[in-house]
């Protein structure tokens, strides 16, 4: 691994790990926060079906937008509960809060940029957060439908190999696991390696549209320095 410039919009001691893409970074006026959790459990990992909204289609972490006034933080623990539960009552809107949907301790885990064009003028910046236990009920709601994949935690180094070989391909997202790479967020087979190897990382994702479909243009993701004692 070598340190290198940091894409626009990442900061902090950094060392590369992968990259890749060959068009400018795309511009963006401003950021917005949001968040997205993932809870393992033994060797499988919870993702949700998304019923409808941004990311139709696609299996993902659970999540959505950082409410004003909210940390990151709360935001992930709101998030996980609404998405999985029909009964969950929002305690900002000053009702009673059910005992419905799953809590979880969730750690944040990494962060990336994400940019679209055409698309929102603002840079979407993910707080991802993982648990390896929850508590409470699992339900399908009208957004998401949760359903749990295996997985084999690979080492960071052997993760980072096999999508270092692949990510110049771009055809195909590697079999890192029966993780359904091929129904998700196209860019989530460069950093899922680091989530499942709980490897804090950093990163930035660009997506240019071609034929109304969002392709990976550019991609950097990095991680803090390794002690050379390690
Ligand atoms: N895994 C993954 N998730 C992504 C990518 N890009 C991206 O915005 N997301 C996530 C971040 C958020 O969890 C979610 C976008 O939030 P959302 O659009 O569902 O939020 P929302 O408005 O429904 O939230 P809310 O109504 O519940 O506040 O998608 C990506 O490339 N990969």
């Amino acid at each position: 691994m070598s340190s290198t410039i940091l894409p626009p919009g990442l900061q902090g001691d950094l060392q590369e790990v992968i990259s890749g893409g060959s068009t400018d970074w795309l511009d963006y006026q401003f950021v917005k926060f949001y968040t997205n959790a993932y809870i393992f459990q033994d060797d499988k990992l919870l993702l949700g079906y998304k019923k409808r909204g941004f990311g139709v289609g696609k299996y993902n972490g659970f999540g959505g937008k950082v409410d004003p006034g909210e940390t990151p933080d709360q935001a992930a623990v709101r998030e996980l509960k609404a998405s999985v539960s029909n009964r969950y009552i929002n305690k900002r809107l000053k009702r009673t809060q059910e005992e419905a949907g799953i809590d979880a301790p969730l750690q944040h885990c990494g962060t990336f940029l994400f940019v679209m064009k055409p698309g929102p003028e603002w840079a979407f910046q993910i707080e991802l957060y993982r648990a390896d236990t929850y508590s409470g009920t699992l339900e399908e709601t009208d957004e998401m439908r949760p359903q749990w994949f295996s997985v084999s935690p690979p080492s960071l180094d052997s993760a980072v190999a096999e999508v270092a070989s692949k990510a110049e391909e771009l055809s195909e997202a590697p079999a890192l696991s029966s993780i359904p790479f091929a129904s998700m967020w196209e860019g989530d087979y460069l950093w899922f390696p680091f989530l499942l190897s709980n490897q804090h990382f950093t990163g930035r994702v660009d997506f240019e549209e071609v034929d109304g479909v969002p392709r990976l243009a550019r991609w950097w993701f990095g991680v803090p320095p390794r002690n050379p004692t390690d």
